[in-house]
């Protein structure tokens, strides 16, 4: 049916907003949207040039819906790369449903979930990595994680892999180029230069998949855990760290008895903290399930805030460090000191020098009268440790992206090995066209709808 492949959808948020943008996509869009629309001036919408804007009516019937901006786009040169209508009407929620509905009732249909982004894709716009960019855009709420999605979205990823799959392509047609021969017994390809290749190939994939620590802790933010025994101050940090009274705050020994998460930007970075129930002896089984979860969340965590009542006597530190310590492994430990608003310089100094050796990042703080906070908020930063991130800087933050340059590392290594242990040309071959493949699924050369509909349907509607 004509007019079935054009679809549309309310590309802006529900009710927020003076203006609202109604977006269509597909070939005769730009009739349909001319059969509801009445100009101020003397051309109809068919008639008007690419990339041009209108002002006119809405009409349903006779009825004026509403006075709009229509803007024109004409294939290939649009977001979709198809004939594009964009119609900005007021924001009322009333409005945009009227005007959706009668788009619809002239043939358009909803679109889905992503489905602007998916024919950009499809029709060569943009590559997958790139359109799995956009959803990281609309979602980045740190300048560094704008930054990765900004960089991805303009091809700095694309362009990488480009690179590499020509690189592979010109070891395989040396290989390939050999097997053909193989009779006259011909090395085209000399065996040392060919391991070179290998190898240079594996270090820049391994690069790329080792940047997926960094990368996937700025997109998802840093795991910061806050530990420590019960009534130390925890709940009240996080509080005070989100600007937001998100977690109970008592007197009462083993409030917070589950594990509370919630992110915030410092310095451009964003950090996912999470607060859990407080390390004790405890017969509540509740409880006890509250603090198993504890040493789950150290372990998933980067870095893990301890807190201390400054005023908890040093046997007691010291028997919690015999529980906490051996949990810790690759995650940085700040030990945090906190309520000195309640302690003498004395004793400060005294707890200055309580487990130097095993813990020598330390702070002191007060989270109810905010002492110490903006320090503690560098520390984490410094803790992150983050390296700078330029616009030329690839990293990987998608965690499809990373599976599949851990399976084109495996076959590139496969390769490496092949060469030294002679193996014959067509088993070499076999493994560099994998690791092609697999690079090829990151862009989307190789995709099946089943990976294409998993990734769009992610994507907010009328995106
Ligand atoms: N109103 C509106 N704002 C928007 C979008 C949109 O689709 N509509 N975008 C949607 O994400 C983003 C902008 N991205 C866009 C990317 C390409 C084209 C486009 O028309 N490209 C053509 C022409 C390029 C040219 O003139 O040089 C092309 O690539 O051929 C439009 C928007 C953000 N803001
Ligand atoms: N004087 C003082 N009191 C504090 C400070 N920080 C927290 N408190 C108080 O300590 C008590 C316990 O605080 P919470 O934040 O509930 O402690 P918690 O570590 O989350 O406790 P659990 O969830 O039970 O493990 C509350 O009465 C807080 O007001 C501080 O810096 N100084
Ligand atoms: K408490
Ligand atoms: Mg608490």
């Amino acid at each position: 049916m004509q007019g079935n492949n054009i679809i549309a959808a309310i590309s802006t948020p529900a009710g927020v907003g003076g203006i609202a943008i109604i977006r269509l996509s597909g070939e005769g869009c730009i009739r349909l949207a001319g059969s509801v629309f009445k100009p101020y001036g003397n051309k109809m919408l068919g008639e008007q040039k690419a990339n041009t804007i209108h002002f006119g009516s809405i009409m349903k019937d006779d009825t004026v819906l509403d006075e709009v901006l229509i803007s024109l786009f004409k294939a290939p040169h649009s977001f979709t790369g198809e004939d594009v209508v964009e119609i900005s009407c007021h924001g009322s929620v009333y409005i945009q449903q009227n005007i959706l509905q009668l788009l619809i009732s002239k043939g358009a249909r909803l679109a889905q979930p992503g489905e602007f982004t998916q024919r950009a894709f499809l029709n060569g716009k943009m590559d997958l990595s790139q359109a799995e960019s956009v959803a990281d855009l609309i979602a980045s709420s740190s300048a560094a994680a704008h930054r990765l999605a900004m960089n991805q979205m303009r091809g700095g990823f694309s362009n990488k892999l480009i690179e590499l799959r020509t690189e592979l392509l010109n070891f395989a047609s040396l290989i390939e180029l050999e097997l053909d021969f193989s009779e006259e017994d011909v090395e085209f390809a000399n065996r040392e230069r060919l391991k070179e290749a290998a190898y240079d190939i594996e270090l820049h994939i391994s690069k790329l998949a080792e940047s997926f620590e960094v990368g996937n802790a700025v997109k998802n933010g840093i795991p910061v855990a806050i530990i420590g025994e019960t009534n130390a101050g925890k709940s009240t940090l996080l509080n005070l760290l989100l600007h937001e009274e998100k977690a109970i705050v008592s007197d009462i020994h083993g409030t917070t008895r589950d594990v509370i998460e919630d992110t915030i930007n410092i310095q451009g970075l964003a950090f996912r903290l999470i607060d859990t129930a407080g390390i004790r002896d405890t017969t509540d089984e509740i409880e006890s399930l509250g603090i198993e979860r504890t040493f789950k969340k150290i372990e998933q965590a980067n870095i893990i805030l301890w807190i201390t009542d400054v005023g908890t006597t040093d046997e007691h530190i010291r028997d919690l460090a015999e529980k906490i310590l051996p949990a810790v492994k690759n995650q940085k430990l700040i030990l945090v000191f906190n309520k000195v608003d309640m302690i003498s310089a004395e004793r400060k100094e005294n707890k200055e020098r309580l487990l130097r050796e095993e813990i020598p990042d330390r702070i002191f703080i007060s989270a109810k009268y905010e002492q110490g906070t903006n320090d503690l908020e560098s520390l984490l930063v410094k803790a992150a440790d983050i390296p700078e991130i330029g616009e030329q800087d690839v990293i990987v933050t998608n965690m499809r992206h990373y599976a599949a340059l851990e399976n084109a590392l495996s076959a590139i290594r496969r390769v490496g090995e092949g060469l030294d242990l002679h193996l014959s040309g067509d088993f070499l071959s076999q493994d560099i066209r994998e690791c092609m493949h697999y690079l090829g699924e990151i862009t989307g050369q190789i995709s099946t709808d089943d990976i294409l509909g998993n990734i769009f349907s992610k994507f907010c509607i009328g995106k």
